[in-house]
């Protein structure tokens, strides 16, 4: 293993090798979107290459799909695939109920279509991703551009008397320019430092006009791997409600490492 790689890159590393085992021939895949999905679909790619694994993939963003192309990855629209068998992405947070917020990336949006769309979804992770409750990571909400402005106005309206010790929201940047996600919409940050009860909060923002959809993921999540710096990995299930560890030797995988970009 190269010493500049991280004890973080290979926690991730080690998660995304390990939900690989979930991965079978045939299958239909729904591929995420951000760092640590970036080393799921080097795996992937690295299966399909050697080991004739035959797997089709749905990406998440455009970011994803490139990827997974440069991967060798074959690549469907959902519209293609209809449904998926497993998607597998990362999350900027989870908690023992396996909910999650994401969209650190903005790609929260197709996401959260894509999970909705498969038999399972597995995330992974890093254990700095771990909480006790959710929303200590600002909260992505996904709106449209037209009048941006209003919907912020709405969103902090309704945060007020709500479990949330934060109300305020700010519009993600790009440098100078507001942020743009892939189907075109922006997104607001919200800053809610700990949300009590993620379930209602999920559905009021999914009232407000303007708003397209959040970051919360409320029982989608079936299964969370996580990774450690040392190469364990700890597997949550909720369905079967069991916990396991493992430990990978990331040593037999150095040309994994050979061209990271992400
Ligand atoms: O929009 C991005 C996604 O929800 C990512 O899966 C999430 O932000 C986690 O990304 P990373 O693995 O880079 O921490």
């Amino acid at each position: 293993m190269p010493a500049d790689l991280s004890p973080i890159d290979k926690a991730k590393f080690v998660a995304a090798k390990r939900a690989c085992t979930y991965v079978e021939s045939g299958m239909k895949l729904g591929l995420g979107t951000g760092s640590t999905a970036a080393w799921l679909v080097r795996c992937l790619g690295e299966m399909v290459r050697d080991d004739g694994l035959r797997v089709t993939g749905v990406p998440t963003s455009r970011r994803t799909a490139d990827l997974a192309q440069a991967a060798g990855i074959p690549v469907i629209s959902l519209d293609e695939a209809r449904w998926l068998d497993l998607t597998i992405d990362g999350a900027d947070e989870y908690d023992g109920a396996l909910n999650l917020i994401k969209g650190g990336g903005g790609a929260l949006l197709q996401e959260k279509i894509v999970a909705t769309a498969s038999d399972r979804m597995i995330v992974i992770a890093d254990i700095s991703k771990k909480v006790e409750t959710l929303g200590a990571f600002p909260l992505p909400v996904e709106v449209i551009p037209f009048g941006w402005q209003t919907s912020k106005a709405l969103v902090e309206e309704a945060l007020v008397g709500l479990d949330v010790m934060g109300t305020t929201a700010s519009l993600r940047m790009n440098g100078q320019t507001p942020f743009v996600t892939d189907e075109g919409n922006h997104i607001l940050d919200l800053h809610l430092t700990r949300i009590g009860n993620a379930r209602q909060l999920a559905l009021v923002l999914n009232q407000i006009p303007g708003v397209v959809e959040n970051g919360l993921f409320i029982d989608i999540c079936d299964i969370v791997i996580t990774g450690y710096g040392d190469g364990r990995v700890t597997v949550h299930d909720i369905n079967a409600g069991t916990q396991q560890e493992t430990r990978y030797d990331v040593q037999d995988n150095d040309n994994l490492f050979a061209d990271l970009d992400d």
